[in-house]
Protein backbone atom coordinates (compact mmCIF):
# COMPACT_ATOMS: atom_id res chain seq x y z
CA UNK A 1 0.00 0.00 0.00
CA UNK A 2 0.85 3.57 -0.83
CA UNK A 3 -0.21 7.02 1.09
CA UNK A 4 -1.08 7.72 -2.57
CA UNK A 5 -4.80 8.63 -3.01
CA UNK A 6 -6.66 6.76 -5.78
CA UNK A 7 -8.25 9.09 -8.45
CA UNK A 8 -10.40 8.40 -10.97
CA UNK A 9 -9.00 7.06 -14.21
CA UNK A 10 -9.19 9.48 -16.80
CA UNK A 11 -10.65 8.61 -20.03
CA UNK A 12 -8.10 8.09 -22.87
CA UNK A 13 -9.80 10.63 -25.06
CA UNK A 14 -9.01 13.13 -22.57
CA UNK A 15 -6.81 16.07 -23.62
CA UNK A 16 -3.52 16.98 -23.63
CA UNK A 17 -2.10 20.54 -23.49
CA UNK A 18 -0.40 22.91 -21.83
CA UNK A 19 -0.85 24.92 -18.60
CA UNK A 20 0.18 28.58 -17.54
CA UNK A 21 -1.40 31.62 -17.18
CA UNK A 22 -0.73 33.32 -20.00
CA UNK A 23 -0.72 31.22 -23.53
CA UNK A 24 -0.98 32.70 -26.64
CA UNK A 25 2.11 32.99 -27.73
CA UNK A 26 2.78 29.36 -27.03
CA UNK A 27 4.04 26.82 -30.18
CA UNK A 28 3.39 23.65 -27.94
CA UNK A 29 -0.06 23.01 -29.46
CA UNK A 30 1.53 22.83 -33.22
CA UNK A 31 4.64 20.92 -31.75
CA UNK A 32 2.33 18.47 -30.09
CA UNK A 33 0.09 17.79 -32.50
CA UNK A 34 3.08 17.09 -34.44
CA UNK A 35 4.64 14.54 -32.35
CA UNK A 36 1.02 12.59 -31.97
CA UNK A 37 0.30 14.10 -28.67
CA UNK A 38 -3.51 15.10 -29.86
CA UNK A 39 -5.70 16.95 -28.71
CA UNK A 40 -3.39 19.28 -27.18
CA UNK A 41 -5.20 22.52 -25.61
CA UNK A 42 -4.53 25.45 -23.66
CA UNK A 43 -5.04 25.99 -20.02
CA UNK A 44 -4.72 28.95 -19.23
CA UNK A 45 -5.27 29.12 -15.44
CA UNK A 46 -4.99 31.26 -12.27
CA UNK A 47 -3.16 30.52 -9.60
CA UNK A 48 -6.02 29.72 -7.12
CA UNK A 49 -7.43 26.93 -9.96
CA UNK A 50 -4.29 25.25 -10.57
CA UNK A 51 -4.69 22.70 -7.77
CA UNK A 52 -7.91 21.82 -8.96
CA UNK A 53 -7.24 21.58 -12.41
CA UNK A 54 -4.21 19.66 -11.79
CA UNK A 55 -5.94 17.14 -9.34
CA UNK A 56 -9.73 17.06 -10.75
CA UNK A 57 -9.32 18.45 -13.89
CA UNK A 58 -9.70 16.28 -17.52
CA UNK A 59 -6.11 15.33 -18.95
CA UNK A 60 -4.47 12.82 -19.82
CA UNK A 61 -1.00 14.42 -20.01
CA UNK A 62 -0.10 17.97 -19.22
CA UNK A 63 2.87 20.70 -20.17
CA UNK A 64 3.48 23.36 -17.65
CA UNK A 65 5.18 26.79 -17.43
CA UNK A 66 5.76 29.62 -15.66
CA UNK A 67 4.36 29.99 -13.42
CA UNK A 68 3.43 26.92 -12.46
CA UNK A 69 6.38 24.44 -12.10
CA UNK A 70 6.77 24.48 -8.47
CA UNK A 71 3.44 24.07 -8.28
CA UNK A 72 3.05 21.14 -10.60
CA UNK A 73 5.52 19.09 -8.76
CA UNK A 74 3.92 19.54 -5.45
CA UNK A 75 0.77 18.43 -6.73
CA UNK A 76 2.34 15.24 -7.92
CA UNK A 77 2.11 11.72 -6.23
CA UNK A 78 5.38 10.83 -7.24
CA UNK A 79 8.29 12.55 -8.87
CA UNK A 80 10.93 11.94 -10.93
CA UNK A 81 14.78 12.17 -9.70
CA UNK A 82 15.10 15.34 -11.44
CA UNK A 83 12.01 16.92 -9.88
CA UNK A 84 13.12 15.99 -6.71
CA UNK A 85 16.37 17.52 -7.70
CA UNK A 86 15.01 20.56 -9.28
CA UNK A 87 11.65 21.35 -6.82
CA UNK A 88 9.81 21.77 -10.65
CA UNK A 89 8.42 20.00 -13.00
CA UNK A 90 7.21 21.04 -16.67
CA UNK A 91 5.29 17.55 -17.72
CA UNK A 92 2.62 15.69 -15.56
CA UNK A 93 1.05 12.53 -16.57
CA UNK A 94 -2.02 10.88 -15.39
CA UNK A 95 -1.47 7.14 -14.44
CA UNK A 96 -3.92 4.33 -15.59
CA UNK A 97 -4.93 4.21 -11.65
CA UNK A 98 -5.79 8.22 -11.85
CA UNK A 99 -2.09 9.01 -9.59
CA UNK A 100 0.05 11.77 -11.13
CA UNK A 101 3.45 11.35 -12.36
CA UNK A 102 6.08 14.54 -12.64
CA UNK A 103 8.75 15.21 -14.80
CA UNK A 104 10.98 17.87 -15.68
CA UNK A 105 11.83 17.26 -19.64
CA UNK A 106 13.70 20.71 -19.57
CA UNK A 107 16.59 19.24 -18.15
CA UNK A 108 16.55 16.47 -21.09
CA UNK A 109 15.71 18.91 -23.58
CA UNK A 110 18.68 21.20 -22.76
CA UNK A 111 20.71 17.99 -22.37
CA UNK A 112 19.72 16.94 -26.02
CA UNK A 113 20.26 20.29 -27.37
CA UNK A 114 23.92 20.60 -25.68
CA UNK A 115 24.94 16.97 -27.00
CA UNK A 116 23.71 18.06 -30.59
CA UNK A 117 25.39 21.65 -30.69
CA UNK A 118 28.45 19.90 -29.56
CA UNK A 119 28.79 17.34 -31.91
CA UNK A 120 27.30 19.18 -34.81
CA UNK A 121 29.47 22.63 -34.18
CA UNK A 122 32.14 21.59 -32.10
CA UNK A 123 32.98 18.28 -33.55
CA UNK A 124 32.88 16.53 -29.98
CA UNK A 125 30.58 15.17 -26.54
CA UNK A 126 29.15 17.33 -24.22
CA UNK A 127 31.33 14.99 -21.92
CA UNK A 128 34.37 15.78 -22.94
CA UNK A 129 33.83 19.50 -23.62
CA UNK A 130 32.54 19.98 -20.11
CA UNK A 131 33.89 16.86 -17.89
CA UNK A 132 35.56 19.35 -15.13
CA UNK A 133 35.78 22.00 -17.09
CA UNK A 134 33.98 25.84 -15.77
CA UNK A 135 30.54 26.67 -17.88
CA UNK A 136 28.87 30.14 -16.60
CA UNK A 137 24.98 29.70 -16.34
CA UNK A 138 23.25 33.74 -16.92
CA UNK A 139 20.41 34.04 -14.34
CA UNK A 140 19.00 32.10 -11.33
CA UNK A 141 15.42 31.57 -12.46
CA UNK A 142 13.59 28.53 -13.18
CA UNK A 143 15.09 27.77 -16.78
CA UNK A 144 18.57 28.21 -15.30
CA UNK A 145 17.90 25.83 -12.62
CA UNK A 146 17.14 23.16 -15.63
CA UNK A 147 20.55 24.81 -17.64
CA UNK A 148 22.36 23.52 -14.52
CA UNK A 149 21.26 20.07 -13.98
CA UNK A 150 21.74 19.18 -17.10
CA UNK A 151 25.58 20.94 -17.44
CA UNK A 152 26.42 18.96 -14.11
CA UNK A 153 25.11 15.64 -15.52
CA UNK A 154 27.54 16.27 -18.52
CA UNK A 155 30.69 16.68 -15.79
CA UNK A 156 30.35 20.66 -15.87
CA UNK A 157 32.09 22.73 -12.83
CA UNK A 158 28.82 25.11 -13.06
CA UNK A 159 28.91 28.46 -11.74
CA UNK A 160 25.87 31.18 -11.48
CA UNK A 161 25.61 34.92 -12.50
CA UNK A 162 23.80 36.91 -11.09
CA UNK A 163 22.96 40.82 -10.70
CA UNK A 164 24.28 40.51 -7.18
CA UNK A 165 26.31 38.17 -5.22
CA UNK A 166 29.54 37.72 -5.72
CA UNK A 167 29.43 36.30 -9.53
CA UNK A 168 27.94 39.18 -11.03
CA UNK A 169 28.15 40.71 -14.63
CA UNK A 170 31.05 42.82 -13.18
CA UNK A 171 33.50 40.09 -11.69
CA UNK A 172 32.51 37.80 -14.63
CA UNK A 173 35.19 37.93 -17.04
CA UNK A 174 38.23 38.19 -13.66
CA UNK A 175 36.32 35.32 -12.30
CA UNK A 176 35.55 32.94 -15.36
CA UNK A 177 37.67 34.10 -17.84
CA UNK A 178 38.55 30.31 -18.08
CA UNK A 179 34.80 29.54 -18.70
CA UNK A 180 34.17 27.05 -21.90
CA UNK A 181 30.73 27.49 -22.01
CA UNK A 182 28.53 30.32 -21.40
CA UNK A 183 24.53 29.57 -21.61
CA UNK A 184 22.10 32.32 -21.04
CA UNK A 185 19.41 31.72 -19.29
CA UNK A 186 17.88 35.16 -18.35
CA UNK A 187 14.86 36.82 -20.41
CA UNK A 188 17.33 39.29 -21.50
CA UNK A 189 17.60 39.35 -25.40
CA UNK A 190 13.67 38.06 -26.04
CA UNK A 191 11.39 39.16 -28.52
CA UNK A 192 10.10 42.32 -28.32
CA UNK A 193 13.14 43.78 -26.24
CA UNK A 194 16.02 42.74 -28.67
CA UNK A 195 18.69 42.09 -30.04
CA UNK A 196 20.24 42.56 -26.35
CA UNK A 197 22.88 40.69 -24.69
CA UNK A 198 23.18 39.83 -20.96
CA UNK A 199 26.78 40.05 -22.05
CA UNK A 200 28.59 42.45 -24.06
CA UNK A 201 30.37 41.13 -27.10
CA UNK A 202 34.00 43.11 -25.37
CA UNK A 203 33.44 40.89 -22.47
CA UNK A 204 32.51 37.50 -24.29
CA UNK A 205 35.66 38.61 -26.13
CA UNK A 206 37.52 38.45 -22.73
CA UNK A 207 36.63 34.45 -22.14
CA UNK A 208 39.84 32.84 -23.93
CA UNK A 209 38.91 29.41 -23.50
CA UNK A 210 35.17 30.11 -24.58
CA UNK A 211 34.09 27.21 -27.56
CA UNK A 212 30.66 27.96 -27.19
CA UNK A 213 27.45 29.89 -26.40
CA UNK A 214 24.07 28.59 -25.97
CA UNK A 215 20.80 30.74 -25.68
CA UNK A 216 17.82 29.74 -23.83
CA UNK A 217 15.71 31.87 -25.80
CA UNK A 218 14.39 30.80 -29.08
CA UNK A 219 12.57 34.06 -30.23
CA UNK A 220 14.31 35.44 -32.31
CA UNK A 221 16.40 33.26 -34.10
CA UNK A 222 19.67 34.69 -33.23
CA UNK A 223 19.43 36.56 -29.92
CA UNK A 224 21.60 39.24 -29.22
CA UNK A 225 24.79 37.31 -27.24
CA UNK A 226 24.39 34.68 -30.13
CA UNK A 227 25.45 37.79 -32.70
CA UNK A 228 27.62 38.82 -30.31
CA UNK A 229 29.67 35.59 -30.14
CA UNK A 230 29.22 34.92 -34.06
CA UNK A 231 30.51 37.96 -34.34
CA UNK A 232 34.21 36.56 -32.58
CA UNK A 233 33.56 33.44 -34.48
CA UNK A 234 32.55 31.66 -31.62
CA UNK A 235 29.94 29.04 -32.72
CA UNK A 236 26.25 29.84 -30.84
CA UNK A 237 22.77 28.79 -31.08
CA UNK A 238 19.32 29.66 -29.79
CA UNK A 239 16.71 27.89 -27.67
CA UNK A 240 14.32 26.20 -30.48
CA UNK A 241 15.78 22.66 -30.18
CA UNK A 242 15.54 22.37 -26.40
CA UNK A 243 12.03 24.02 -26.62
CA UNK A 244 11.21 21.00 -29.90
CA UNK A 245 13.44 18.27 -27.84
CA UNK A 246 11.71 18.97 -24.61
CA UNK A 247 8.25 18.52 -25.72
CA UNK A 248 9.40 15.17 -27.65
CA UNK A 249 10.48 14.08 -24.18
CA UNK A 250 7.04 15.04 -22.61
CA UNK A 251 4.88 13.41 -25.60
CA UNK A 252 7.04 10.00 -24.70
CA UNK A 253 6.18 10.12 -21.95
CA UNK A 254 2.45 11.44 -22.88
CA UNK A 255 2.04 8.61 -25.17
CA UNK A 256 4.30 6.12 -23.52
CA UNK A 257 6.29 5.24 -26.74
CA UNK A 258 9.69 6.13 -28.06
CA UNK A 259 9.87 8.61 -30.74
CA UNK A 260 12.09 9.30 -33.31
CA UNK A 261 15.11 11.73 -31.98
CA UNK A 262 15.15 13.30 -35.58
CA UNK A 263 11.71 14.69 -35.47
CA UNK A 264 13.37 17.54 -33.18
CA UNK A 265 15.26 18.31 -36.68
CA UNK A 266 12.39 18.12 -39.00
CA UNK A 267 10.28 20.32 -36.62
CA UNK A 268 12.69 22.98 -35.67
CA UNK A 269 13.41 23.24 -39.91
CA UNK A 270 9.97 23.56 -40.17
CA UNK A 271 9.34 26.14 -37.93
CA UNK A 272 12.56 27.95 -39.04
CA UNK A 273 11.26 28.38 -42.18
CA UNK A 274 8.06 29.70 -41.11
CA UNK A 275 8.78 31.93 -38.63
CA UNK A 276 12.16 33.55 -40.13
CA UNK A 277 12.07 37.08 -42.53
CA UNK A 278 13.18 37.45 -46.01
CA UNK A 279 15.00 40.53 -46.19
CA UNK A 280 15.74 41.92 -49.51
CA UNK A 281 18.16 44.30 -50.01
CA UNK A 282 20.31 46.36 -52.94
CA UNK A 283 21.07 49.31 -54.83
CA UNK A 284 17.76 51.77 -55.01
CA UNK A 285 16.03 51.12 -57.55
CA UNK A 286 16.80 47.55 -58.30
CA UNK A 287 13.32 46.54 -57.54
CA UNK A 288 13.46 45.43 -53.72
CA UNK A 289 9.85 47.06 -53.31
CA UNK A 290 8.20 45.29 -56.25
CA UNK A 291 10.18 41.62 -55.80
CA UNK A 292 9.23 42.12 -52.20
CA UNK A 293 5.44 42.22 -52.92
CA UNK A 294 5.38 39.41 -55.10
CA UNK A 295 7.14 36.78 -53.36
CA UNK A 296 4.92 38.04 -50.16
CA UNK A 297 1.85 37.48 -52.48
CA UNK A 298 3.44 33.81 -53.36
CA UNK A 299 4.00 33.01 -50.12
CA UNK A 300 0.76 34.24 -48.31
CA UNK A 301 3.05 36.38 -45.90
CA UNK A 302 2.87 39.99 -43.99
CA UNK A 303 4.81 42.53 -46.80
CA UNK A 304 6.59 45.24 -45.22
CA UNK A 305 8.37 47.86 -47.32
CA UNK A 306 10.09 50.00 -44.74
CA UNK A 307 10.14 53.09 -46.35
CA UNK A 308 6.26 52.90 -46.24
CA UNK A 309 6.43 52.03 -43.02
CA UNK A 310 8.38 54.97 -42.01
CA UNK A 311 5.86 57.51 -44.16
CA UNK A 312 3.05 55.72 -42.44
CA UNK A 313 4.67 56.36 -38.94
CA UNK A 314 5.89 59.85 -39.59
CA UNK A 315 3.43 60.82 -42.54
CA UNK A 316 6.67 61.92 -44.72
CA UNK A 317 7.94 60.10 -47.61
CA UNK A 318 11.90 58.91 -47.53
CA UNK A 319 12.58 61.55 -50.20
CA UNK A 320 11.41 64.78 -47.85
CA UNK A 321 12.67 63.20 -44.79
CA UNK A 322 15.75 63.28 -46.76
CA UNK A 323 15.29 66.72 -48.45
CA UNK A 324 14.11 68.55 -45.60
CA UNK A 325 15.49 67.04 -42.27
CA UNK A 326 18.98 65.48 -44.31
CA UNK A 327 20.00 62.35 -44.18
CA UNK A 328 21.43 61.31 -41.09
CA UNK A 329 17.90 62.01 -39.89
CA UNK A 330 16.26 60.03 -41.70
CA UNK A 331 19.08 57.10 -41.27
CA UNK A 332 17.74 57.23 -37.45
CA UNK A 333 14.18 57.18 -37.85
CA UNK A 334 14.85 54.39 -40.64
CA UNK A 335 17.14 52.09 -37.66
CA UNK A 336 14.20 52.41 -35.52
CA UNK A 337 11.49 51.12 -37.76
CA UNK A 338 13.88 48.45 -39.16
CA UNK A 339 14.76 47.55 -36.09
CA UNK A 340 11.37 47.21 -35.35
CA UNK A 341 9.98 44.68 -38.35
CA UNK A 342 13.33 42.52 -37.81
CA UNK A 343 12.41 41.44 -34.60
CA UNK A 344 9.11 40.24 -36.13
CA UNK A 345 8.61 36.86 -37.61
CA UNK A 346 7.47 35.71 -41.29
CA UNK A 347 7.73 39.19 -42.65
CA UNK A 348 9.29 39.62 -46.63
CA UNK A 349 10.59 43.03 -45.90
CA UNK A 350 11.88 45.47 -47.95
CA UNK A 351 14.58 47.86 -47.09
CA UNK A 352 15.35 51.11 -48.70
CA UNK A 353 18.59 50.90 -50.66
CA UNK A 354 20.70 52.59 -47.91
CA UNK A 355 19.93 50.38 -45.33
CA UNK A 356 23.22 48.92 -45.36
CA UNK A 357 25.32 52.36 -44.59
CA UNK A 358 24.47 52.06 -40.61
CA UNK A 359 26.30 48.78 -39.50
CA UNK A 360 24.40 48.51 -36.32
CA UNK A 361 21.39 47.98 -38.98
CA UNK A 362 22.62 44.20 -39.61
CA UNK A 363 21.70 42.53 -36.73
CA UNK A 364 18.66 44.07 -36.53
CA UNK A 365 17.83 42.36 -39.58
CA UNK A 366 20.02 39.07 -39.01
CA UNK A 367 18.72 38.07 -36.23
CA UNK A 368 15.46 36.72 -37.72
CA UNK A 369 16.16 36.76 -41.12
CA UNK A 370 17.16 35.50 -44.25
CA UNK A 371 19.22 38.40 -46.61
CA UNK A 372 18.78 38.45 -49.74
CA UNK A 373 20.93 40.84 -52.40
CA UNK A 374 19.15 41.58 -55.65
CA UNK A 375 21.66 42.37 -57.55
CA UNK A 376 20.56 44.47 -60.97
CA UNK A 377 23.04 46.30 -63.72
CA UNK A 378 23.31 49.75 -62.14
CA UNK A 379 22.31 51.00 -66.12
CA UNK A 380 19.03 49.52 -64.98
CA UNK A 381 18.79 51.12 -61.83
CA UNK A 382 15.51 53.13 -61.53
CA UNK A 383 16.34 56.45 -60.21
CA UNK A 384 13.26 58.65 -60.01
CA UNK A 385 12.31 60.14 -56.67
CA UNK A 386 15.85 58.59 -55.26
CA UNK A 387 17.28 61.94 -54.12
CA UNK A 388 20.52 60.14 -52.87
CA UNK A 389 20.98 58.10 -56.02
CA UNK A 390 20.50 61.92 -57.52
CA UNK A 391 22.69 63.67 -55.35
CA UNK A 392 25.74 61.52 -55.25
CA UNK A 393 24.96 59.38 -58.93
CA UNK A 394 24.70 55.80 -58.93
CA UNK A 395 27.97 54.65 -59.59
CA UNK A 396 29.54 56.64 -56.84
CA UNK A 397 26.50 54.74 -54.69
CA UNK A 398 27.47 51.54 -56.36
CA UNK A 399 31.21 51.98 -55.36
CA UNK A 400 30.28 52.68 -51.44
CA UNK A 401 27.69 49.96 -50.91
CA UNK A 402 28.04 47.11 -53.21
CA UNK A 403 30.81 45.32 -51.17
CA UNK A 404 28.76 45.55 -48.17
CA UNK A 405 25.37 44.02 -49.95
CA UNK A 406 27.39 41.19 -50.80
CA UNK A 407 28.82 40.62 -47.25
CA UNK A 408 25.23 41.32 -45.54
CA UNK A 409 23.43 38.92 -47.55
CA UNK A 410 22.75 35.17 -47.23
CA UNK A 411 22.18 34.50 -50.91
CA UNK A 412 22.48 36.81 -53.81
CA UNK A 413 19.76 36.57 -57.07
CA UNK A 414 20.79 38.24 -60.14
CA UNK A 415 17.92 40.00 -61.01
CA UNK A 416 15.84 37.89 -63.44
CA UNK A 417 13.99 40.76 -65.99
CA UNK A 418 11.14 41.27 -63.85
CA UNK A 419 9.95 41.11 -60.12
CA UNK A 420 8.31 38.10 -60.56
CA UNK A 421 11.18 36.03 -61.81
CA UNK A 422 13.13 37.61 -59.22
CA UNK A 423 10.37 36.38 -56.57
CA UNK A 424 10.35 33.22 -58.47
CA UNK A 425 14.45 32.92 -58.04
CA UNK A 426 14.43 33.98 -54.24
CA UNK A 427 11.96 31.06 -53.18
CA UNK A 428 13.41 28.67 -54.72
CA UNK A 429 16.53 29.26 -53.29
CA UNK A 430 15.11 29.23 -50.05
CA UNK A 431 13.13 26.21 -50.29
CA UNK A 432 10.03 28.43 -49.29
N1 LIG B 1 13.85 42.69 -62.55
C1 LIG B 1 13.33 43.80 -62.98
N2 LIG B 1 13.30 44.07 -64.29
C2 LIG B 1 12.77 45.20 -64.74
N3 LIG B 1 12.24 46.15 -63.97
C3 LIG B 1 12.22 45.92 -62.66
C4 LIG B 1 12.76 44.76 -62.09
N4 LIG B 1 12.64 44.83 -60.76
C5 LIG B 1 12.03 46.03 -60.52
N5 LIG B 1 11.78 46.67 -61.65
C6 LIG B 1 11.20 48.02 -61.77
O1 LIG B 1 12.17 48.93 -61.27
C7 LIG B 1 11.55 50.01 -60.61
C8 LIG B 1 12.15 50.16 -59.21
O2 LIG B 1 11.70 49.08 -58.40
P1 LIG B 1 11.52 49.19 -56.86
O3 LIG B 1 10.89 47.91 -56.43
O4 LIG B 1 10.86 50.45 -56.48
O5 LIG B 1 13.04 49.23 -56.39
P2 LIG B 1 13.66 49.46 -54.96
O6 LIG B 1 12.61 49.21 -53.96
O7 LIG B 1 14.76 48.48 -54.90
O8 LIG B 1 14.17 50.84 -54.98
C9 LIG B 1 10.08 49.73 -60.62
O9 LIG B 1 9.52 50.47 -61.66
C10 LIG B 1 10.00 48.24 -60.91
O10 LIG B 1 8.81 47.89 -61.58
O1 LIG C 1 19.58 54.35 -51.18
C1 LIG C 1 19.17 55.17 -50.34
O2 LIG C 1 19.94 55.80 -49.60
C2 LIG C 1 17.71 55.35 -50.23
C3 LIG C 1 16.88 54.47 -50.88
C4 LIG C 1 15.42 54.58 -50.87
O3 LIG C 1 14.85 53.28 -50.94
P1 LIG C 1 14.89 52.39 -52.29
O4 LIG C 1 16.18 51.64 -52.28
O5 LIG C 1 13.72 51.47 -52.15
O6 LIG C 1 14.79 53.31 -53.45
C5 LIG C 1 14.94 55.32 -49.63
O7 LIG C 1 15.14 54.55 -48.48
C6 LIG C 1 15.69 56.62 -49.45
O8 LIG C 1 15.33 57.47 -50.51
C7 LIG C 1 17.19 56.42 -49.36
MG1 LIG D 1 11.86 50.49 -52.44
Amino acid sequence: MTSTPARQPQATTAPFGLLGRKLGHSWSPRIHTTLGSVPYELFEREPEEVEPFVREGSWRGINVTIPYKRDAARLADERSPRVERLGAANTLVRRPNGSIYAENTDVLGFSLMLQRFCERRLGTTAQALLSGKPALVLGSGGASAAVQAALEDAGAQVSVISRSGEDTYQTLTERHADAVLVVNATPVGMYPNCPATPVPEKDLARLKSLAGVLDVIYNPTRTGIVLAAECLGIPAETGLSMLVAQALRSSELFQGRQLDVSLVDQIEAQILSETGNVVLIGMPGCGKTTTGKRLARMLGRPFVDIDDAIEAGTGESAAHIISTRGEQEFRRVESKVTGEYGARSGLVIACGGGVVTVPANYDLLHQNGTIVFIDRPIAELETAGRPVSATKGVEKLARERMDIYRAWSDITISSMGSPAGNAHAIRNQLGL
